[in-house]
């Protein structure tokens, strides 16, 4: 497999590779920021991008946020994007329920294991859920819980799908609910599974983390619509129309962003050193998965 080209300070490099594409699919987290500390040169380089007459799509697997939410957080660091430009993994999980799976009701409700940004989608795509942020949930265990949850009194007899992301609230009892949905035959999704969140110039646990103790429990993997999974590739091809061979997917780790971008066959994938991934990962003799080119930082395709 050829060695990635580092792009940082190689203008010429630079020019020669961005020419190769019409459309930048851009991950967030590590990429444009960490958390809420937006890295330098990024309204420049997309703007630059822009001006270039390149389309830019915000592909994140960051399940806390609707598209809508991170269109407020663009907006507040100052990043020029439009809701449409964006393609979460709560909006790819939603779509495929309502679009693909298309449950008949009323036995088509999801169990939410996450954030606000799984139901927002749920919600726009008209998919009945429960579970969720429902304050009702976030406590303790008590002992009538067990009685009232093995005998479903506390369960919802529609609930066809347990939806797992990145949860902030997980607890006990809500494992424990979703465990007994898997045990009586809903189907097991997942957002995402990444293990680890670039958080805080730092990583905290991530969405396959939150979600493990029921996975371990269930004995189970859940279908993920976030990278790598082609399903959101080809979900993100039909909305935007792309041409996979001139379009790059930019991403800070390995096994989600530049993985989803090889197996879609995409006309190449830009590694960013300022997330999850090292360099010594994929330069090393036998990596699995090697990106096209590489760059310390994205504010550095500013040449
Ligand atoms: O644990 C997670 O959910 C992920 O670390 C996080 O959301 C990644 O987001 P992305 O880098 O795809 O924007
Ligand atoms: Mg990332």
């Amino acid at each position: 497999m050829s060695q990635p080209k580092f792009l940082s300070g190689d203008k010429a490099g630079i020019d020669e590779f961005l020419d190769r594409f019409d459309v930048f699919l851009f991950d967030c987290d590590g990429v444009l920021w960490s958390g809420d500390h937006m890295f330098d040169k990024v309204p420049e380089t997309l703007e630059m991008l822009r001006s270039k007459g390149k389309r830019l799509v915000f592909v994140t697997n960051n399940s806390t946020k609707s598209r809508a939410d991170y269109k407020k957080k663009f907006d507040k660091l100052g990043i020029p994007a439009e809701v449409d430009e964006v393609f979460g993994s709560s909006y790819s999980a939603a779509v495929y329920i309502a679009r693909i799976l298309k449950l008949p009701a009323p036995k088509n409700k999801v169990f939410v294991m996450g954030e606000s940004g799984i139901e927002q989608e749920l919600e726009a795509e008209g998919v009945p859920y429960i579970g969720g942020t429902d304050p009702a949930l976030r406590r303790d265990i008590e002992p009538e819980d067990f009685t009232n949850i093995a005998n479903g009194s506390l369960l919802d007899p529609d609930v066809a799908i347990v939806l797992s992301g990145l949860d902030f609230h997980m607890n006990y009892l809500k494992t424990a609910i979703g465990f007994q949905y898997l045990q009586r035959g809903a189907k097991y999704l997942a957002t995402n599974i990444d293990s680890t969140l670039p958080m805080a110039h730092s990583f905290f646990p991530g969405a396959g983390a939150s979600g493990a103790g029921l996975e371990k429990a269930a004995g189970q993997t859940p279908v993920s619509f976030g990278k790598p999974s082609q399903a959101m590739m080809d979900a993100i091809e039909g909305k935007f129309k792309l041409n996979r061979s001139r379009t790059c997917m930019i991403g800070d780790r390995l096994n989600t962003d530049i993985q989803f971008g090889i197996d879609g066959k995409l006309g190449g994938t830009l590694a960013v050193l300022t997330g999850v991934s090292k360099k010594e990962e994929f330069l090393a003799e036998g990596a699995k998965t090697v990106p096209s080119a590489y760059v310390n930082a994205i504010g550095d395709l500013l040449g």
